[in-house]
């Protein structure tokens, strides 16, 4: 199944977590498996915080993304529509929050997993945490807001 990100239109597909336009970001890949979402990373040597565990940021980093994606693969499977379809339904990340339960070692592939806590209106509340080994080690909540009809149209615009 392709990633939600993967169905993103080019002018929104920049940003440094997500975008698969960005050759220097993360280039996060969630797979909506119609009951949650599914990330995997693997992060790299200079991803330190210190030697051999993950930094803390890069960690909220995929909780954010992530969460966005979750959002958007949710939402649409919500109205029964295509991924990917006009009017494109993406997200904004309005709040961030971010619990690291234990030291995440640094070399092993990283699961992240969304689910959908809360969808209604513009708004969804997305679950996610970070398991690695089979443990979780980070654990966090997203609330993404449907990016506003404005600021889409401003970015799709082509001149
Ligand atoms: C540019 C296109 C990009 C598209 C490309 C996007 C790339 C995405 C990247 C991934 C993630 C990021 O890094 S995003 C970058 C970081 N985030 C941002 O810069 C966002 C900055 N903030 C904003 O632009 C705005 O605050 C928005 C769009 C998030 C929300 O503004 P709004 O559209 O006026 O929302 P509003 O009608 O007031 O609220 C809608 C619902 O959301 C709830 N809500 C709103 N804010 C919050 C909040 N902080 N915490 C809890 N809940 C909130 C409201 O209570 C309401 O719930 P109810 O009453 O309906 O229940």
């Amino acid at each position: 199944m392709n990633a939600i990100q993967d169905t993103y239109p080019d002018e929104l597909s920049h940003c440094y977590g997500c975008g698969r336009l960005n050759p220097d970001g993360l280039q996060i890949k969630s797979v909506w498996n119609g009951n949650e979402a599914i990330a995997r990373f693997t992060p790299r040597p200079y991803h330190t915080a210190v030697p051999g565990y993950v930094y803390g940021g890069l960690l909220a980093s995929l909780i954010d993304c992530h969460g966005t994606g979750t959002a958007a693969a949710a939402a649409y499977a919500a109205a029964g529509r295509e991924p990917g379809t006009a009017p494109y339904l993406r997200f904004l990340t309005a709040s961030l929050r971010v619990n690291f339960l234990k030291p995440t070692p640094l070399g092993p592939e990283l699961i992240i997993h969304g689910r959908v806590k809360e969808l209604a209106g513009r708004k969804v509340v997305v679950e996610a945490w970070i398991e690695v080994d089979g443990e979780t080690t980070v654990q966090g909540e997203v609330v993404a807001v449907q990016a506003p009809d404005h600021m889409l149209a401003n970015l799709l615009r082509r001149d």
